[in-house]
């Protein structure tokens, strides 16, 4: 049914999120749809909004959807490929920006509070050693993965690990009511694993999918795409196993990401995924099962020219185009409002009868 090889030590958290993880029920979306269709409007006429709303119906299973809370976990890990020159900006970046989050200085927690959403940083694998702070949950696999070019980036273990970080996080969040979660990452380098990533899955050529992440010159490109290209003829990731493309060229946070969009739709909560390197995430999520595409709305779509084809691998039609490449969940803020309205149509706009209107 999933495609995924259970034989291995102890991973409960993923296998039971696996398990209860189940296809949206078609008569739950047809009836959403006719509740949409009764409202005073030509059919179909608040086009994409309809397609939110009535997903997110059947999603929650509730054709009256609450507007609860909405919380973007950003997910934050180091990675060792930047020793290849492979980012415009040095590691040290990655905690300095997280200190810049709970500070609420930062692009997600500007665009998180025009939606009313609240941030929740993960430490998944940063090398740096945080004090325990309001709003940062330390949940460090290991301090960022080893160099993809020389090695595994990760041990199937760690992968593992880092993915029950994000399903624990989802299941937590299920269980105070969070209505809505979004997905965001910080992670300086994290552009690279995220085109092995689709590389490998794709079958496509490494040049196909990468791009200049936070804006590496022509040379650099060229650079970047032959370490990426590096990193996977040694590595050789078998696209028929999403753990073996994870820990041998992914991420902590891709893997944090995974996590918490297998917990999400585990737990019928809907899951906003944000750019790039999120949609690396959610990809492995999908290619774990086939009905997790479902919970999922791509929020953007991202300037990094891998994107697209994540997205067409996925099925899922990006609600936004806003030429975004900042990733931390700032597409996913900015998209959730939007989820929002589509919602609110569902659940005020008046019907022919309610408001006198001759219907057609
Ligand atoms: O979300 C995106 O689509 C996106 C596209 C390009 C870059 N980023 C961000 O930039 C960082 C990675 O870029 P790089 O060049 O260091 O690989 C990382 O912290 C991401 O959050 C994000
Ligand atoms: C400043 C800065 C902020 C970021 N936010 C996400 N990735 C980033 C990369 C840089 C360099």
């Amino acid at each position: 049914m999933n495609n995924f090889n259970a034989t291995e030590g102890t991973m409960e958290l993923l296998e039971s999120a696996l398990a209860k993880i189940q296809p949206l029920d078609e008569a739950l979306l047809a009836q959403a749809q006719a509740k949409l269709d009764n409202k005073t409007k030509p059919q179909g006429s608040l086009g994409l909004l309809e397609d939110m709303a009535r997903r997110y119906a059947a999603i929650t299973g509730d054709l009256t959807p609450k507007i609860g809370r909405k919380v973007i976990f950003t997910f934050a890990g180091d990675h060792g490929i930047v020793e290849e020159g492979v980012s415009l900006f040095p590691k040290e970046v990655t905690p300095q920006m997280v200190l810049n989050f709970l500070r609420g200085g930062a692009g997600v927690n500007v665009l998180a509070r025009h939606a009313g959403a609240e941030v929740r940083v993960v430490d998944v694998g940063v090398d740096y050693d945080f004090e325990p702070t309001e709003g940062l949950i330390i949940n460090k696999i290991a301090k960022g993965t080893r160099n993809f070019a020389k090695g595994s980036a990760m041990t199937r273990e760690e992968a593992v690990a880092a993915i029950e970080v994000g399903i624990a996080l989802a299941d937590r969040a299920k269980a105070e009511g969070i209505a809505m979660v979004g997905t965001g990452e910080m992670g300086i380098g994290n552009t690279s694993p995220s085109s092995a990533i689709i590389a490998a899955f794709a079958g496509c050529s490494v040049r196909e999918v990468t791009h200049r992440g936070t804006g590496i010159g022509d040379q650099a490109l060229e650079h970047k795409i032959k370490v990426i290209q590096a990193g996977l003829d040694l590595n050789r990731p078998n696209p028929e196993d999403p753990l073996d493309v994870l820990s041998k060229v992914g991420g902590l946070e891709i893997a944090g990401i995974a996590g918490l969009v297998l917990g999400a739709a585990a737990n019928r909560i809907p899951v906003v995924v944000d750019g790039f390197i999120s949609t690396a995430g959610a990809l492995i999520a999908c290619e774990m099962h086939p009905n997790v595409k479902e919970y999922i709305f791509a929020a953007h779509n991202s300037v990094e020219i891998g994107h697209q084809m994540m997205l067409q691998r996925i099925g899922a039609k990006p609600i936004l185009d806003l030429q975004l490449r900042l990733g931390e969940g700032t597409g996913a803020a900015l998209a959730m409002a939007l989820i929002e309205a589509g919602v609110k149509v569902l659940n005020e706009m008046a019907t022919f009868e309610e408001a006198g209107v001759a219907s057609s």
